[in-house]
């Protein structure tokens, strides 16, 4: 059974004339596998991901998880499957500056509400050492440079062992070396341990290493198994 799947998946907007994001879109997301959606600006690229991770409804068609249509779910309880199956990351890494490394990738933990607070904080610390900056874990996130702070981002989207990582434009602000970074730890998440990343990017590179494109054209899939 397929983690992810978009099955017909549409989403218009309302208006005269309506606008279009994303039309009947269809695929399947497995565990282990990093995939790329790319396609030109304003093809409804962050649409899409947006619609994979429940943050916005189809207007047709439906999301699958685990074979499941989360249709039916209320808001509640799609912020729960967000919280407990998917990691987010973004281009601009929303952190809150004034608040430490460590207490940002804690936030999430504490808001799931399974660790007490030393099990939580010793999970944070965990994955910021893993992503190479235990020793930066008290430094307030203001005083953090670009790279750092996408790592402490990606940290953070790993904090309650999510499935499914999605990010959009993750490397959009990083120099060569740091986006470098990121996208290997994109690879070895999902191959080395068996979550599924998809990623939204026009970086034709980041696109070049990843097992599967997803290319996008007026918010059709056109070559949905590139
Ligand atoms: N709230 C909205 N109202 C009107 N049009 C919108 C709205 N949101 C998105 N759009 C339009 O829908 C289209 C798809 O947007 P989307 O952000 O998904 O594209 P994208 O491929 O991610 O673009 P980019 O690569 O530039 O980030 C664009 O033409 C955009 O202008």
């Amino acid at each position: 059974m397929s983690l992810l799947e978009a099955r017909h998946l549409s989403r218009t907007l309302s208006g005269e004339p309506p606008v279009l994001l994303v039309e009947d879109a269809n695929f399947v997301i497995e565990r282990g596998s990093f995939t790329t959606i790319i396609g030109p600006s304003g093809c409804g690229k962050s649409s899409l991901l947006y619609l994979l991770g429940l943050l916005d409804r189809p207007t047709g068609g439906s999301v699958l998880i685990d074979g499941e249509d989360v249709g039916d779910l209320d808001g509640d309880a799609r912020a729960r499957l967000r919280l407990e199956r998917f990691g987010f990351v973004f281009q601009f890494h929303f952190l809150l500056p004034e608040f430490t490394a460590l207490e940002n990738v804690m936030l999430p933990i504490r808001r799931l509400g399974r660790l007490d607070r030393i099990e939580t904080e010793m999970r944070a610390m965990e994955l910021l050492t893993a992503a190479g900056l235990g020793g930066k874990a008290k430094n307030t996130v203001d005083r953090l440079s670009g790279g750092e702070r996408q790592r402490v981002a990606i940290a953070r989207a790993l904090a309650n062992d999510p499935g499914l990582i999605l990010c959009d434009e993750p490397t959009g602000n990083l120099d060569s070396q740091n986006s470098a970074r990121v996208v290997e730890s994109f690879q070895m998440l999902a191959h080395d341990q068996n979550r599924a990343v998809v990623c939204v990017t026009h970086d034709l590179e980041i696109a070049a290493v990843s097992d599967r494109r997803i290319s996008m054209l007026d918010g059709r899939i056109v070559q949905p198994d590139s």
